[in-house]
């Protein structure tokens, strides 16, 4: 909850001006009250000389209230949008800046509902909530000391019924907290499910599942409303116990004052003035109430939010690696993704600058691990990795992620142009982008769209082939010279020739250090590698280059004799 109040206090300024805001529109209510009061006795008591100055106090209190309210409803709303934003903005760069493991432990659905289910409900119930229960204590005080001084009698009635109509209610609260968490877990549920059945749109169809699919979505979306329905019953009933102890304050207001005119303690006005101000008494006292508990049922959701933005791994970046001069060193290499299984045990290797590695082995044996982890994507392993002798949990990103890039076999599109998502949002030129595109040998296709290097690639990039888009994920990585280019089977949706070629023109590239992780085993492509690197189990378990590999006779040797027809040419 502590969060919170840092958000809502984030912009004091306005926070401030706020409460100044609601305490005018309050006092400028009570003057009406006042002003009511007036002008009743200056009509009973035939004090007609008071008439036009009441007039224009009249008129003058018009404006005042209309000028109030209008300054009020500016000042709220311009910090609503600055205090909304900022949190929005935060907790997104939050996630963003999560490593993989950490982000990874949570469905991306529950992300995206906290940005926006989350975030709504705490606007509603909290940021809008907390001035409603400042504006209603300020009218409930000045209110209280002005009927103090008329009659304290009223105000130890209203004090005693008040203080009841507070605890009662309030006790509910605690179940009212439970069921708003319930029902946010429930947003959280119904926006992951809809966000993997829509990504599966295509499975969905292809298996003709669309009625079980609709099952599925139709038990999150009952979840939902039941647990909605849940709090309206909880807030309602709380809603009624505040009503009746408002109602029996101000009839019991009435009564006194009614009793005190016909005693002729008071005069008319004056009985007027008392009601109206017990309004500005029994209004805060049955709203807060729910007000409060609204405010309160918030603190699951902030400490849920809390707990899934809280980073497990604290940066300890402070080295920097301007270039990639020397090696890459693995040593005593060992990591887990569960406490289960291994995932690579005792990796021991050393890739030097410029040369050609291609790491081979079975489905499962822990090839793309080990790519991950000298990506840095996750920090929690065994072992040293170094760039020229410096450990890379310590450089920094910036340095790191300019000298090395990787390629996956699933490659991420932004729904904007070729050009936007080759030179990612960075200012490299046209030329620049349409030389790349010829290294990367996507011209032909950059040549066939009427818009070129601008033609729009769809969400996700649908408007392309898999192999155009592994393309142009190379061509992203060329752009930007980077000296350590990985490749994860990112040559899998090209054709043959396309992919040989693509492989043999980065295997020219002189001032390249490239890292390829393919299944294709093919003499001619293996052949120009400076070193294969076998895995099996998790372990690095033969290296070498082909020819020795094949002398060997070994695991690699069985590999490459099951996938090729070649063996007997050698
Ligand atoms: N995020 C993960 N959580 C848990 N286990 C994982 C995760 N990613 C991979 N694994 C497991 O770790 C082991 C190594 O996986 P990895 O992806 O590195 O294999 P690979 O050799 O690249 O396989 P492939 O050639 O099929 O891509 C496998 O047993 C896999 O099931």
């Amino acid at each position: 909850m502590k969060m919170m109040w840092r958000y809502v206090l984030k912009y004091k300024l306005q926070f401030i001006a706020r409460i100044v805001t609601i305490s005018l529109v309050a006092l400028a209510s009570i003057c009406f009250d006042f002003l009511m009061g007036f002008i009743v006795d200056i009509f009973s008591q035939g004090q007609v000389d008071k008439f036009l100055p009441i007039t224009i106090m009249s008129i003058s209190l018009i404006v005042i209230m209309f000028l109030t309210e209008y300054i009020d409803g500016l000042v709220m709303s311009n910090y609503i949008k600055n205090t909304v934003n900022y949190l929005r903005t935060d907790i997104f760069s939050k996630i963003i800046n999560k490593d993989i493991r950490d982000f990874s432990l949570d469905n991306s659905g529950k992300y995206i509902s906290i940005l926006y289910n989350d975030i709504k409900i705490i606007e509603e119930s909290f940021f809008n909530n907390i001035f409603q229960v400042i504006s209603s204590f300020i009218s409930f005080i000045i209110s209280l000391i002005v009927l103090f001084s008329i009659s304290p009698l009223i105000v130890v009635f209203i004090t005693v019924f008040g203080i009841l109509g507070f605890i009662i209610p309030n006790s509910l609260s605690k179940k009212l907290i439970l069921e708003k968490n319930k029902y946010s877990t429930t947003l959280e549920e119904i926006t992951s499910v809809t966000k993997d059945l829509f990504s599966g749109f295509e499975v969905i169809k292809g298996f003709n599942i669309s009625s079980k699919i609709n099952s599925v979505f139709k038990k999150s979306s009952i979840n939902v409303e039941n647990s909605k329905k849940k709090c309206s019953i909880l807030e309602s009933i709380i809603r009624g116990f505040s009503l009746s102890f408002s109602v029996t304050i101000y009839l019991g207001v009435l009564l006194v004052g009614g009793y005190l005119m016909y005693k002729q303690n008071i005069s008319v006005g004056t009985a007027i003035i008392i009601i109206q101000l017990s309004t500005h008494i029994v209004g805060p006292v049955k709203t807060s109430i729910s007000l409060i508990n609204q405010i309160k049922s918030v603190s699951l959701i902030a400490d849920k939010i809390e707990n899934i933005l809280e980073n497990s791994n604290c940066n300890n970046e402070s080295t920097s690696l301007e270039n990639f001069d020397q090696s890459i060193k693995i040593k005593n290499l060992s990591f887990s993704y569960t406490e289960e299984r291994r995932a690579l045990e005792n990796i021991n290797l050393t890739l030097e600058k410029d040369k050609k590695y291609a790491i081979v082995g079975e489905s499962g044996c822990g090839k793309s691990t080990l790519i991950k982890l000298l990506m840095r994507y996750y920090n929690d392993y065994d072992g040293e990795i170094t760039i020229d002798n410096k450990d890379i949990k310590s450089i920094y990103s910036s340095n790191l992620y300019k000298n090395i890039s990787m390629i996956q076999q699933n490659v991420f599109m932004f729904d904007d142009t070729i050009k936007e998502n080759i030179r990612l949002f960075s200012n490299h030129t046209d030329e620049k982008v349409l030389d790349t595109c010829k290294r990367a040998g996507i011209i032909n296709l950059i040549e066939r769209l009427p818009n070129g290097i601008d033609s729009l690639v769809g969400e996700n990039g649908n408007k392309l082939s898999g192999g155009e888009k592994q393309r142009i994920a190379i061509a992203r990585s060329l752009i930007n010279d980077t000296k350590i280019l990985i490749l994860d089977e990112s040559t899998s949706a090209l054709d043959n020739e396309t992919a040989y070629n693509l492989e043999n023109s980065l295997l020219s590239l002189e001032d390249l250090t490239l890292i390829v992780v393919t299944h294709k085993l093919i003499k001619s492509i293996l052949l120009k590698y400076d070193e294969i690197i076998v895995m099996k189990e998790g372990k690095v378990i033969e290296k070498g280059s082909f020819e020795s590999l094949i002398n060997l006779k070994g695991y690699f040797y069985s590999l490459y004799y099951i996938q090729s027809d070649e063996l007997d040419s050698i």
